[in-house]
């Protein structure tokens, strides 16, 4: 029997772990800030359900073989005390979120031969705890090696499609890339097909390749084609689309994940000395224009 916690079933937290306690062999448990009942996923090819043991306070926790964090970056270190209480000598940590930085995200939390650093391609949303929508066909991606291959087999008998990758970076800037124009629906709250011109083209192309030249200066491979095809699909974003879990978290006056999404485009670039002006502005207005505090508290 395998042990696995997931930390954080939000929407691609409780879709990952719906379809993992789909094998018996796998015992799951749970750790989450909402409670709810039991998992239900409404998947492409029909709804799964599970029962896993669900724990709303890290006190409960015991060691697990396995850790797979699925928490926004923003709320990485809420999954502090859950680690300390999941983890053994033994423990595999997995990082599911979008961005390039799960490694340094989670350097002070876990040895760094023992973190996995996922990608996921799975659009998903969650319409109350425990009850996802996962909307396409799922894609996980790690890097090659012993935990890589680990945590693939895990996946199996899921219709999660996981694979090891040996350039494992130029997979997440490529992501990144894909992410990094979802900025503009997030901030003018608007599918970006409806509204399309040549400025908007301009904008789109400058934040893609911004984010481009910062993967390349961080030795990703990033075919130009990986440009075209963001610019193709926000050129074509239907009325009333979503542009995926930015413009969910900002519709929802929820925290957004500005600085992992775009923000690392900024810092990155002044490392390498690219200049990154477009991104630069629209973190800084998308910033400006999250939900204050005081409204999220209090309605
Ligand atoms: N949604 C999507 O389609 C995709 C998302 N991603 C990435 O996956 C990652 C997760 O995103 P997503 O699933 O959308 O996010 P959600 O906001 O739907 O889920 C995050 C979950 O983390 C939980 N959480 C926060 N703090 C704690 C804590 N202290 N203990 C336990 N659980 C906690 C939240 O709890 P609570 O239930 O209280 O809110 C919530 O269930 C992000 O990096 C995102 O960019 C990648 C591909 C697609
Ligand atoms: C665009 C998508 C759904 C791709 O998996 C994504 O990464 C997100 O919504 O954050």
């Amino acid at each position: 029997m395998t042990t696995i916690a997931l930390i954080g079933p939000g929407a691609i937290g409780g879709t990952v772990a719906a379809w993992l306690a789909q094998n018996p062999a796998l015992e799951l448990t749970v750790c989450t800030r909402t409670r709810f009942e039991n998992l239900q996923v409404d998947t492409p090819t029909g709804v799964i359900t599970a029962n896993p043991k669900v724990l709303t306070n890290p006190a409960d926790a015991e060691g697990v073989d396995w850790v797979l964090v699925a928490t926004k970056t923003y709320d990485s270190g809420a999954a502090k005390p859950w680690l300390e209480r999941l983890m053994r000598e033994h423990t595999r940590v997995a990082i599911i979120q979008n961005g390039v930085e799960h490694v340094r995200l989670f350097a002070n939390l876990v040895p760094r031969e023992r973190l996995v650093p996922v990608i996921i391609d799975l659009p998903a949303a969650r319409s109350a705890p425990g009850r996802m929508v996962q909307h396409r066909h799922g894609i996980i991606s790690v890097p090659q090696g012993q935990n890589g291959q680990d945590l693939v087999d895990l996946f199996a008998h899921t219709e999660i499609e996981a694979a090891t990758h040996e350039d494992f970076l130029s997979r997440a800037w490529i992501k990144l890339c894909g992410n990094s124009a979802a900025i503009i629906p997030a901030l003018t709250l608007r599918a970006t097909g409806p509204t399309w011109n040549a400025d908007l083209e301009e904008i789109v192309r400058g934040i893609v390749e911004e984010c481009a030249a910062v993967g390349r200066a961080e030795g990703a491979i990033i075919p130009d084609q990986v440009v075209e095809r963001t610019i193709e699909n926000a050129r074509t974003m239907p009325e009333g689309a979503s542009a995926g879990s930015i413009h969910v978290d900002r519709l929802a006056g929820n925290p957004m994940e500005v600085d992992a999404r775009n923000g690392v485009i900024v810092r990155l670039g002044r490392e390498h000395g690219i200049p990154t002006p477009l991104n630069r502005v629209l973190v800084t207005l998308l910033t400006a224009s999250g939900t204050p505090w005081f409204i999220r508290s209090h309605g």
